[in-house]
């Protein structure tokens, strides 16, 4: 998958931008504010429907406009040509288009154009909630898993339900809600198989890049189901469902699963440094891309926002160069480009500058 063109409009600061990028690496400098991470926010919405900075569609449309649209064409990764488009209005209804056909399902979109994004605040992978951690493995389920999706929604929706039972203090053994408390279960052991089994193929690439990465260290995930490790799930629900009915919500499950750092066998965050956490980070969305690679032979798009802010010169380079290795397109912010001298090194690459919401190639 590599974009050959991005046209915003209304799009924050910027009323109107076209961008022709490389297929391989774009740099794009600008002042504080003036509109480089913006562009990859577009892009991102490509990719995942939504922001990577706010829940509200709304902060994103252009003050005193009632929509933004982004538009991209490029070549998918049977070298086909394909053209997207999102739309989204003040009034919170969207529309999408892939190929000239409309849709009101993100799905069709994001599924075409997998995105993944590296900022400032990614060392919320390693040290954030572990919700941070199942959307970045379920980041490469959806891309990988036909059945995730509507897996992963089915799930949501007979959770939802379970907790609604137990606020109730509903039974929820009575015949009418038997059924679909199998079906919870059923559905949550599927999701935690590939949960689990995503964990067990993304372990050795991990390692061999965080002893790259990290040399010093010896850096360990694992996979954390949601429940007790020797249980089914339905056992591990039958064992806290008094629990439950007291607080009010289903406590064990997938929706509770995690994946756990190890650094020299603690936890990562008491024993590595803001960078070698960016570090973790970096080796860990590199070896997303290698695994995402190798299962789907696609190619991802990536995003790093204010790169320079993250990761000392070498290190920038070695996950800019493990990147474009695998013939992954990466779009870069920096607010000089002094901060990526290296990329001088590269041949096929285009270099943008941000002012006042206007692009420029340079
Ligand atoms: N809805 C909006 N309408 C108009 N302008 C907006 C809107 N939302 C944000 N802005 C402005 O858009 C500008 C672009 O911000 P952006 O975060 O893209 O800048 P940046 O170049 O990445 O800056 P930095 O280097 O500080 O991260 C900011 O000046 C911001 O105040």
């Amino acid at each position: 998958m590599k974009l050959d063109r991005v046209q915003l409009t209304h799009f924050r600061n910027i009323s109107s931008a076209v961008l022709s990028p490389s297929r391989s690496l774009t740099v794009i400098s600008g002042k504080n504010g003036s509109g480089k991470s913006s562009l990859l926010e577009a892009i991102f919405y490509l990719g995942f429907g939504r922001s990577f900075r706010t829940n509200k569609h709304k902060s994103v449309i252009q003050n005193e406009q009632d929509a933004f649209s982004i538009f991209a064409s490029g070549i998918d990764d049977d070298e086909r040509t394909f053209k997207v488009g999102l739309e989204r209005r003040t009034t919170e209804q969207f529309t999408c288009s892939v190929n000239g056909e409309h849709s009101h399902r993100l799905a069709d979109l994001v599924s075409l154009i997998p995105v993944q994004l590296f900022t400032p605040q990614s060392t919320d992978l390693v040290i954030g909630s572990p919700s941070e951690r199942r959307k970045f493995v379920d980041w490469g389920l959806f891309h990988v898993e036909q059945s995730f999706h509507s897996l992963f929604l089915t799930y949501s929706k007979l959770l939802k339900q379970r907790n609604a039972l137990l606020k109730q203090q509903a039974s929820l053994t009575a015949p009418q809600h038997g059924y679909w408390q199998e079906q919870l279960v059923a559905t949550g052991e599927k999701l935690n198989l590939l949960r689990q089994g995503y964990i067990e193929a993304l372990k050795p690439i991990f390692n061999a890049i965080s002893s790259e990465f990290l040399p010093e260290f010896s850096v360990e995930i694992s996979y954390y189901k949601g429940w007790e490790k020797d249980a089914s799930l339905s056992e591990a629900l039958a064992r806290k469902q008094d629990y439950d009915f007291r607080v009010g919500h289903t406590s064990v499950g997938p929706h509770k699963s995690d994946v756990r750092f190890r650094v020299n066998g603690i936890n990562a965050q008491e024993i590595l440094s803001r960078g070698q956490l960016r570090m973790a980070v970096a080796a860990l969305q590199l070896s997303q891309t290698a695994l995402f690679s190798k299962q789907t032979n696609r190619k991802s798009i990536f995003l790093l926002d204010d790169v320079g802010a993250e990761l000392d010169l070498d290190k920038r380079e070695r996950f800019i160069d493990g990147l474009l290795n695998m013939d992954t397109q990466i779009f870069v912010t920096a607010i000089e480009t002094q901060q990526l001298e290296f990329v001088d090194k590269y041949n096929d690459k285009k270099m943008f500058h941000v002012e006042h919401g206007h692009v420029a190639e340079e």
